[in-house]
């Protein structure tokens, strides 16, 4: 079998479109601009990059963007501050706090000390919370985006097996509870796994959140099954030219498309709809804070 390729990046694109349509309507109707704050402590360059692109499809959607970036060094105090004031602050609709953190700062803490209400990320206990027990909630955007890539793919995914692969609390976890709502059969593999292969084999749905460049073969993939690939990494690419880089999955993707009914790309797959589930959440948060309906089909 040869897979359909999912183009997260057109699928991000209707999303998106979506999104500026709610954001037009909340202007027009109530005089109301969804912002979404985004927070950077340090400068690692990937980070970097990826908050850039934020704010650009945060402006290019019709809302209002605020950056905050703080140095490497910045206090914990400060920190904290910062999110206090961006709780308090009415034009804010969504948070964003950059993960990882710099290590002297704490990030449960700091997570947990950003509003749920404005927690577009889904990271705060409350929402974990929330997810867990089915009820209403901020989604985190990896997974919601995944989510979005299945159900437009496969209608229900009532009864299928899936196997989540990482066990993180920004990927592997929300995501797993996710298809549990969904009504798959669901397992989750980390490092400690035993035969993970075995494990794989079995799974209709296959989500690799690992971080480990094409560690999925596709000898692993069960004929006609559906992989989302979740992994960003970076490699060498010599034969694209002296110290030049690209990047891969998780999921080696000539082979597992050999085998799969369904595969999403890297890059083009999961990260863009991360950005566009965002950007949803936010328009998502901004509603319910004004009390009023909000966006059908942007949440899970
Ligand atoms: N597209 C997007 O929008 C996003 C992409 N990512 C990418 O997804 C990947 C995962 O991210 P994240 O969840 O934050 O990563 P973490 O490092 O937090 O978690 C990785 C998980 O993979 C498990 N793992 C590690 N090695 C193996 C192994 N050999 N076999 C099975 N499981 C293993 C770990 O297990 P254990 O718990 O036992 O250590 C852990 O649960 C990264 O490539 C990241 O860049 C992340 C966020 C968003
Ligand atoms: N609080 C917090 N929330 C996050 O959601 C969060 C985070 N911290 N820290 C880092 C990870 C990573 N992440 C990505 C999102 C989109 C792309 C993306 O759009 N990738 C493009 C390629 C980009 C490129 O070319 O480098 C693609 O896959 O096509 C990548 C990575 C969100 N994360």
């Amino acid at each position: 079998m040869t897979a359909t390729i999912i183009d997260g990046k057109a699928f991000a694109g209707t999303v998106r479109e979506k999104v500026a349509g709610h954001v037009a309507r909340l202007k027009e109707e109530h005089g109301i601009t969804p912002g979404l704050a985004v927070v950077l402590v340090g400068e690692d360059p990937a980070s970097q990059v990826y908050v850039r692109s934020k704010g650009k499809q945060t402006v290019e959607v019709g809302m209002n963007s605020y950056e905050h970036k703080l140095d490497a060094d910045t206090s914990e105090a400060d920190l904290l501050a910062l999110i206090d004031q961006l709780n308090n602050d009415p034009a804010v609709h969504g948070i964003l706090v950059q993960l990882p953190l710099p290590k002297h700062l704490n990030e449960d803490l700091v997570i947990n000390s950003i509003d749920p209400a404005k927690d577009v990320d889904g990271f705060h206990i409350s929402n974990v919370g929330l997810l867990g027990t089915g009820q209403k909630s901020m989604v985190p955007c990896t997974p919601l985006g995944c989510l979005m890539m299945l159900r437009d793919h496969h209608g229900s995914l009532s009864g299928m097996d899936a196997v989540v692969i990482g066990r993180s609390n920004i990927v592997g976890k929300p995501m797993a509870q996710l298809l549990l709502g969904d009504s798959c059969t669901v397992t989750i593999a980390h490092s400690r796994t035993k035969d993970l292969a075995d494990v794989v084999r079995r799974a209709d749905i296959v989500v690799a959140a690992v971080g480990r460049p094409e560690m999925v073969p596709g000898d692993w993939i069960k004929e006609g099954a559906t992989v989302i690939d979740v992994g960003i990494n970076r490699i060498d690419a010599p034969e694209k030219g002296e110290g030049k880089t690209r990047l891969v999955g998780d999921c080696h993707f000539d082979s597992c498309a050999e085998r799969a009914g369904a595969i999403t790309p890297v890059p083009g797959g999961v990260g863009p709809m991360t950005i566009a589930c965002l950007l949803a959440n936010t328009v998502t948060a901004c509603c319910r804070a004004n009390g009023l309906a909000e966006p059908e089909g942007l949440t899970a």
